[in-house]
């Protein structure tokens, strides 16, 4: 396994039309294998875009191994790939073979390198026979799955899955979990599912756009659950919709 990568956040806010998402975050972590967990609508796919230069903060600083993503876009294709939760806003090119070789084109390999590097990846998950597969032919499962072979043959040092399992069924599931915990750079991975994240490090707690709690993952686990279970006694759904 590489050197995990290094996630740090100063002061980093990040506000929509004057509305604050995320309230000046602060973070320093190194780990392997990081979960994310959060309410719905806490911040956390938003913390994975700012994570990944998608979106700038609108203050503070965000680097990820030393460097600012939102602004070195090259040093963003090495360093970090993003699985979105919906394939469709990933998704640019209407076969398999070519959404997965447009990734590998784009850190410098020639058309030849790049189609026969998404052809090894394809091989890799015995899904050959998809190569020249109309995307749009594909089950939602089918698409989350091209997106996930078309990233990491990029082999980005960091790889932010946004609940990645979303709407695939259990073997599918199964099978990308045993490839994920061998995956050779580091992992952020959002989830609602908390069985996810076994075996991972450290977790961190996004609540209302701020971090909660990070730390170990059965102390993170322990006091979410229990903050969980009082907010579901209660029948208020006032906060869902800040
Ligand atoms: N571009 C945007 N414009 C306006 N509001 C936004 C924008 N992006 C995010 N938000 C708001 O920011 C909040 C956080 O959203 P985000 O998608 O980051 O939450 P989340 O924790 O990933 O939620 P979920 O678990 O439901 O996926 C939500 O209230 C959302 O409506």
């Amino acid at each position: 396994m590489n050197m995990p990568s290094r996630i740090e956040l100063r002061d980093a806010k990040f506000e929509v039309e004057g509305k604050a998402i995320l309230h000046g975050l602060d973070l320093d972590i190194a780990a392997p294998r990081i979960g994310i967990i959060g309410r719905n609508g806490s911040g956390k796919s938003t913390l994975a875009r700012l994570l990944v230069g998608l979106v700038a903060p609108s203050s503070g600083d965000v680097r990820i191994n030393g460097h600012d993503l939102a602004k070195d876009r090259r040093a963003a294709l090495r360093e970090v790939g993003i699985l979105f939760q919906n394939p469709e806003h990933q998704i640019i090119f209407p076969t398999v073979i070519e959404e997965i070789a447009f990734g590998v084109g784009q850190l410098g390999q020639s058309k030849t390198e790049a189609a026969e590097n998404a052809k090894e990846i394809l091989a890799r998950f015995g899904l050959s026979h998809w190569e020249n597969a109309y995307i749009a032919s594909l089950s939602q499962g089918q698409k989350h799955l091209v997106c996930l072979m078309a990233i990491v043959a990029m082999a980005p040092k960091l790889l932010i899955l946004d609940e990645p399992f979303a709407g695939l069924d259990i073997p599918t599931k199964a099978q990308l979990t045993r490839y994920l915990a061998h995956y050779e750079g580091s992992l952020v991975h959002i989830t609602h599912d908390l069985a996810d994240l076994e075996g991972y490090e450290q977790l961190i707690w996004i609540d209302q756009g701020n971090i909660k709690m990070t730390g170990a993952r059965d102390d993170v686990i322990a006091a979410y659950l229990e903050a969980m279970h009082a907010l579901g006694g209660d029948d208020d759904l006032a906060d869902l919709s800040r």
